[in-house]
């Protein structure tokens, strides 16, 4: 039996309730999800997991790019931070900051394993946006007098490409990779924009919005061959796929713990010491994690985000088998509707990570006639613009295909009976919305769409 504390009472959840196995071999959710696919024709259902918790009836949570749900055994792990161990692990003079200080290095240990680094090449951060800001600004910033060129990706997340026109604002240069139609980088176009004054290529692990996942090896040994330091986002690859930061000559590396089943507002940058890489600190102070990046770190924090990682090992193989059987029961359905495709890489794909396109559907539409099930049509801080996806867009997607574009997430915690609604729901209601739709009849009438003069454009 294992034990959930909440307050001052204890729910005892089994851990067979946390990774029960069906008889298809796929497992079983946590203890609250109890969706049942819908019976007959439903397409006016409003609720679909009936949560037994004080949450009441909420969505089916198909948004896992955006955060994962807190793992309990992480949470058991943090609580131990709020209650006794509330020492400042950079006390030295007494046993309150040995304890916590003991307890951190050990969640340093368990976030480096993931990735075979060093436990003293890892940095706690607030989170992958800081690693990000930190990586780019601290070694453009350091090495900044002689080398005045990066080189990145136009599919890059927000915080990375931000903070490179922040970088060009202080005169650094910038050359932003275009990807091929499957969102993956052309290998030959990046050492070609390698020049003698570039000194950072980032190029992300795995894609937020499409799942692609980009040849990190291949990177990272031109880069190694021409001298220049190599960063990547893998704050949605990190624990998810396998990364060796020395077989993939990565330099730098930023994490997220909240994309990994562990608290919001942690994270760590991987950053090498052999050779070693320089950085200028983004934040300064008292010279803690050393002096790269300043201020008390949060031990419950860290010490959950050190759990979730530890966690990913001992479940990776139980998280792929899970995660990929419903994938492919997911992606198989929708594609198998007309008019859909699937964006990004087939192949070089993490399958947690499934962006479909419903062709002559607005993405909007469908996700209000989706309201049971929480879903995002594109990256979790750009959903409220309604801007068509920038990442679709630069893989020659034109507006009304990446307007019509919904990403589904699936993670640990995702029941079979979840993906089995969620299948039901997508065809009856693209069914639906394309029956409303003019453009449909059209299509249906045999009229060729780009035969056809608008007006008013
Ligand atoms: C690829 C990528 N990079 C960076 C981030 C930002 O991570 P955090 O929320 O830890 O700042 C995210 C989260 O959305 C992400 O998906
Ligand atoms: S929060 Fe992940 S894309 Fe913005």
């Amino acid at each position: 039996m294992y034990k959930f504390r909440i307050g001052a009472g204890v729910r005892r959840f089994s851990v067979s309730a946390l990774r029960r196995t069906s008889s298809s071999g796929v497992k079983q959710a946590m203890p609250t999800s109890g969706a049942q696919p819908p019976q007959g024709s439903s397409i006016s259902l409003k609720s679909a997991t009936r949560d037994p918790s004080e949450y009441g009836t909420r969505p089916i949570y198909l948004d896992m790019q955006a955060t994962t749900p807190t793992d309990p055994r992480v949470l058991d792990k943090m609580l131990e931070f709020y209650t006794g161990l509330y020492g400042n692990p950079h006390s030295s003079t007494h046993a309150y900051g040995w304890e916590t200080d003991k307890a951190v290095e050990e969640a340093r240990a368990n976030v480096a394993a993931v990735i075979g680094a060093d436990p003293k090449e890892i940095i706690f951060t607030s989170g992958a946006t800081e690693c990000n800001n930190m990586a780019l600004k601290g070694v453009a910033r350091f090495y900044g007098k002689s080398k005045k060129h990066i080189i990145t990706t136009q599919t890059e997340h927000k915080c990375v490409l931000d903070s490179c026109r922040h970088l060009q604002d202080e005169g650094f240069e910038v050359t932003y990779l275009p990807v091929n139609s499957d969102g993956l980088i052309d290998l030959e176009l990046l050492e070609k924009a390698i020049r003698k004054d570039t000194c950072l290529v980032s190029v992300m692990a795995v894609n937020n919005e499409i799942g692609v996942i980009q040849p990190l090896e291949d990177i990272g040994r031109i880069c190694r061959s021409h001298k220049v330091f190599f960063h990547t986002d893998a704050a949605q690859a990190y624990g998810k796929i396998p990364i060796d930061v020395n077989k993939c000559n990565i330099d730098l590396m930023s994490i997220s713990s909240h994309k990994i089943y562990g608290p919001m507002g942690v994270g760590a940058t991987f950053v090498r010491r052999r050779p070693r890489v320089r950085l200028d600190p983004i934040i300064n102070g008292g010279g803690q994690e050393r002096g790269l990046r300043s201020g008390t770190l949060a031990p419950p924090l860290v010490c959950g985000f050190g759990e979730a990682a530890r966690l990913m090992v001992q479940e990776y193989d139980a998280d792929q088998a899970h995660i990929r059987a419903l994938s492919t029961k997911l992606m198989d359905a929708l594609l198998s509707m007309d008019h859909t495709q699937l964006n990004g890489s087939r192949i070089h794909r993490y399958p947690g990570c499934v962006n479909v396109s419903f062709a002559y559907i607005e993405g909007e539409s469908l996700l209000m006639a989706l309201k049971d099930i929480a879903l995002s049509s594109g990256s979790a801080c750009t959903s409220a613009s309604l801007e068509p996806s920038y990442v679709l867009h630069a893989l020659g997607a034109d507006d009304a295909l990446a307007h019509s574009s919904i990403r589904f997430g699936i993670g640990r915690f995702t029941t079979e009976a979840e993906v089995d609604y969620v299948i039901q729901a997508l065809t009856e209601r693209v069914k639906f919305l394309r029956e409303l739709s003019p453009l449909w009849e059209m299509v249906n009438e045999g009229i060729d769409l780009n035969s056809i003069e608008w007006a008013g454009h």
